[in-house]
């Protein structure tokens, strides 16, 4: 049904996370509709990775369900699972890259998922599809770089590396953990263009995008809604224009 866009991408019916004695998420629900491309706000500690940990399906939640792409990774076998997390790119805080390799074998990791095992471990060390590894290092203004050592490069650079792996790897969902919390302002706005442009190359009449930040004006300019989390449940869930200071300070005022 997702394939053709009918169903919601994500569906948390009642959905609680607890670490310990403490719930980091409490009875949440929420869909996220293809096409919309959603901010997560909230101070430190409000449960904003460990909600994008959910959607990724590599957290499982202590209360309620989580339905990605119409599947329950919480009842699927591994193999499937990983198919299943495939079709969900992920850039986390770390990006994940590995530092002493070349930067498309970085990038090349992309598509992994999509081969068999064999293949994947083949292309590690003779890389296939050279053209579209190049293609989507241009896409994100690193054509230069294909053949750089990957620990030579900026730390904004370094974040395009890990876009430029979304691309190749096409998810259907887009998820983003503080992507743009160490770069200066017009870096951060390319960034989150580019993550709008990783679902556009679906061919959906939009992308699909969750991304936690902590810039407001961020969220009003890429984003289509906001949603505020202030510890573990949701403060509000607007349209993204309609942000206004007193929403924020209903997260941010302690
Ligand atoms: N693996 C874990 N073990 C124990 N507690 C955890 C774990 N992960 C998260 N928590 C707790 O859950 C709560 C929510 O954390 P989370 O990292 O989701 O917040 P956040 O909004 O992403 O914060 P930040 O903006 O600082 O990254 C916090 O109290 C945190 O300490």
């Amino acid at each position: 049904m997702n394939e053709a866009g009918a169903g919601p991408v994500v569906r948390l019916t009642r959905v609680s996370r607890r670490f310990g004695d403490r719930d980091a998420l409490a009875d949440l629900d929420l869909d996220v509709h293809r096409g919309e491309r959603v901010a997560l706000l909230g101070s430190s500690g409000a449960g904003k990775s460990t909600l994008l940990a959910l959607l990724n399906g590599s957290l499982r939640p202590t209360g309620g369900t989580v339905e990605l792409l119409d599947q329950r990774p919480d009842l699927l076998g591994a193999r499937a699972r990983r198919r299943l997390q495939a079709r969900i790119g992920t850039v986390h805080q770390r990006l994940d890259l590995v530092e002493q390799v070349r930067v498309l074998h970085n990038v090349n990791a992309g598509r992994l998922g999509r081969m068999s095992t064999a293949t994947a471990l083949r292309s590690l060390v003779w890389p296939t599809g050279m053209a579209e590894v190049r293609g989507v290092l241009e896409q994100v203004g690193l054509g230069w770089a294909v053949h750089e050592r990957t620990e030579r490069l900026s730390g904004g650079e370094r974040q395009r590396v890990a876009i430029a792996r979304l691309l190749l790897q096409r998810p259907e969902l887009v998820l983003a953990d503080e992507p743009v919390s160490s770069l200066d302002p017009a870096r951060a706005a390319e960034v989150l263009r580019l993550l709008t442009e990783v679902g556009q190359q679906q061919g959906a009449a939009a992308p699909t995008l969750v991304v936690s930040l902590h810039q407001p004006a961020l969220a009003r300019a890429h984003c289509t809604r906001a949603i505020g989390l202030r510890e573990g449940r949701i403060a509000f869930d607007v349209a993204a224009p309609d942000l206004a200071e007193h929403h924020l300070e209903e997260l941010y005022v302690l």
